[in-house]
């Protein structure tokens, strides 16, 4: 059985992942590969033909900057993206693994609205506002998808929705110091379902849930696209993140 972890776990494996003597990624390199696992597992539930346009609320945290490289893969796979982006500062990167407390403006109003919205929703990690380690404690909203990074956290354990797991970074060494049972990927896949739900196509095209084939969807995507070039994501990935204490930011590259 996949392994569940809590918030602290969560915290030191990145440390882990960051540390010379551990993984030696960049959080650059962690981010890039966790925004492309959010965009593939996105594109896995909802087809860029019948979702073209999501909208990626992204929050304060390096959980934010995974959404701005899933708006630019997005982008490239042939969706209508738009970054709401509070903090320079319906897809919720909005907090990750530490979250704590009760969700503070500009980001209370933003969970409101997820509540209300009937648009589908995929959480990342851990859905906005729900307790890390406990799940949805305050009763806020229930996304449609989840897709955990590295290792589901213990708040998951009662989500029923379709359930990915992305986050292909973790070393052998890594996963055996915190005793990490984690399912293969195949073959060269960035995400894996840990469980599916009917809406889920994860295998076989055309013929599942009637959907047309990933590459026809892509290039009525492409098609149909007018409003959001790629310049204006790299327009907006540059400009979101310009800090005002002038430090360098990790997410500034993406
Ligand atoms: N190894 C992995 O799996 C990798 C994971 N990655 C991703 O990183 C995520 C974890 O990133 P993270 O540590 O930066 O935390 P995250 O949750 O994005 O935001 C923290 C910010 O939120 C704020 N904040 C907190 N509570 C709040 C509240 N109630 N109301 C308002 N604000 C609140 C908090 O402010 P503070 O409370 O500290 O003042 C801080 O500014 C992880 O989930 C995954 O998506 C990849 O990028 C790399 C590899």
């Amino acid at each position: 059985m996949t392994t569940l972890i809590s918030q602290e776990t969560a915290q030191d494996i990145d440390q882990w992942l960051m540390d010379p003597s551990g993984g030696a990624f960049s959080i650059d390199q962690l981010m890039e590969l966790a925004g492309l696992a959010c965009a593939t597992a996105l594109q896995k539930t909802y087809q860029p033909c019948t979702h073209p346009k999501v909208l990626i609320c992204a929050g304060p945290g390096n959980q934010g900057g995974d959404g701005l490289v899933a708006a630019r893969h997005l982008w490239h796979f042939g969706y209508q993206p738009t970054l709401f982006y509070p903090k320079q500062t319906d897809k919720d990167l909005l907090f990750g693994f530490s979250f704590h407390g009760e969700p503070r403006p500009p980001f209370d109003a933003v969970i409101n609205a997820l509540n209300e919205t009937t648009k589908p929703i995929l959480s990342v990690d851990i859905p906005s506002a729900w307790d890390v380690e406990k799940g949805n404690v305050s009763g806020t909203f229930t996304p449609d998808s989840l897709i955990s990074l590295t290792a589901p956290k213990l708040g998951s354990k009662s989500f029923k929705g379709t359930h990915w797991l992305g986050g292909r970074f973790v070393p052998p060494h890594i996963a055996q110091r915190f005793k990490l049972d984690l399912p293969d990927y195949p073959g060269s896949e960035q995400v894996r379902v840990l469980k599916e739900t009917a809406r889920t196509y994860d295998q076989g095209w055309p013929t599942a849930y009637g959907m047309h084939s990933p590459w026809i969807s892509t290039q009525k995507g492409f098609a149909s696209r007018s409003t959001t070039s790629l310049e204006d994501m790299h327009r907006l990935d540059s400009e979101s993140n310009s800090e005002s204490d002038g430090k360098s930011d990790a997410r500034r590259n993406l």
